[in-house]
């Protein structure tokens, strides 16, 4: 199945636009769970008491590598795939690099990890992300406005008589996106923008981090961002699922965290 197909999929059978972001920190695991086997048992716990709730998961590789648990990470996308078939598993990698190296990047990402998209930097142009775009099967998920204050330094640029975020998002929507697997990032802090990309692409998905620990408005996030049909987001939130406690209740908490979205998003679809 496609990505595009199984987040399709994944919306409609769970009634969910909520992206649970798997972003690990070794100081924040619950009492009891340490070193790598306590950031898969964590993860996987997360994952089982929210598979019903979500459209997909987003794990964040550093946030992995930088604790040497890649080996966790393939582990817990294999967990994700064999128990809770039909989510899809978006890499956040953010990668972006020549096309002789990004072709390692994009092999890493799918086949070694066998992610089903990944989050990748456009700024070296359309050929360093070919080997992604090839994958027709797979998502190529493009950062076009991203959540944090600094985005603006260089998104915000005039181009032309407009910001180089809606040249980057017209651009991959017209020229990048012939075998219909591209995705844009637009923060969830930058709501009006978040209205102007969604103009220009169409029902093109958004991948919105920005909600929960950075204070994005869902409200203005869901109505400058959904489709006509209610769908075309992945609003995506780690810290304030994954931290929801920190006790041995923390899946509990983390169920009933992820719920609450689903219900407040939900509640602003239509
Ligand atoms: O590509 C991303 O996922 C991303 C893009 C962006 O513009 N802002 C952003 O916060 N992210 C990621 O989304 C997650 C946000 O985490 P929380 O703020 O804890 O929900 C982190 O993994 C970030 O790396």
């Amino acid at each position: 199945m496609t990505f595009m197909t199984a987040l399709k999929d994944a919306w409609r059978r769970n009634d969910s636009l909520v992206c649970v972001g798997l972003d690990p920190e070794p100081g924040r695991l619950p009492a009891g769970l340490s070193g790598n086997e306590g950031i898969f048992a964590f993860c996987r716990d997360i994952v089982d008491a929210t598979a019903g709730q979500v459209c997909a998961y987003k794990p964040q590789i550093a946030h992995f590598a930088a604790q040497r648990a890649e080996g966790v990470l393939e582990r817990l996308i294999a967990h994700i795939h064999d128990r809770h078939p039909g989510i899809p598993v978006i890499l956040d990698a953010k990668r972006g690099d020549i096309g002789s190296t990004a072709k390692h990047y994009a092999s890493e990402a799918f086949d070694r990890y066998a992610a089903d998209a990944v989050t990748l930097n456009p700024y070296l142009g359309r050929d360093s992300i070919e080997p992604f775009l090839e994958r027709a099967d797979k998502g190529v998920i493009l950062l076009c406005r991203t959540s944090n204050p600094g985005g603006k330094d260089f998104q915000a640029l005039d181009c032309g008589g407009e910001p180089l975020y809606l040249r980057v998002a017209e651009t991959i929507a017209r020229e990048w996106n012939e075998n219909g697997n591209c995705a844009l990032v637009t923060g969830a802090t930058w709501p009006e923008e978040l209205g102007r990309v969604r103009a220009a692409v169409g029902d093109m998905p958004l991948l919105v981090p920005g909600i929960g620990a950075q204070g994005g408005d869902v409200q203005a996030v869901m109505k400058n961002g959904r489709t006509a049909d209610g769908t075309g987001l992945m609003i995506s939130s780690s810290r304030a699922i994954l931290y929801a406690g920190s006790g041995s209740d923390f899946a509990d908490l983390a169920h009933r965290a992820t719920e609450e979205m689903r219900k407040l998003t939900n509640s602003f679809r239509h």
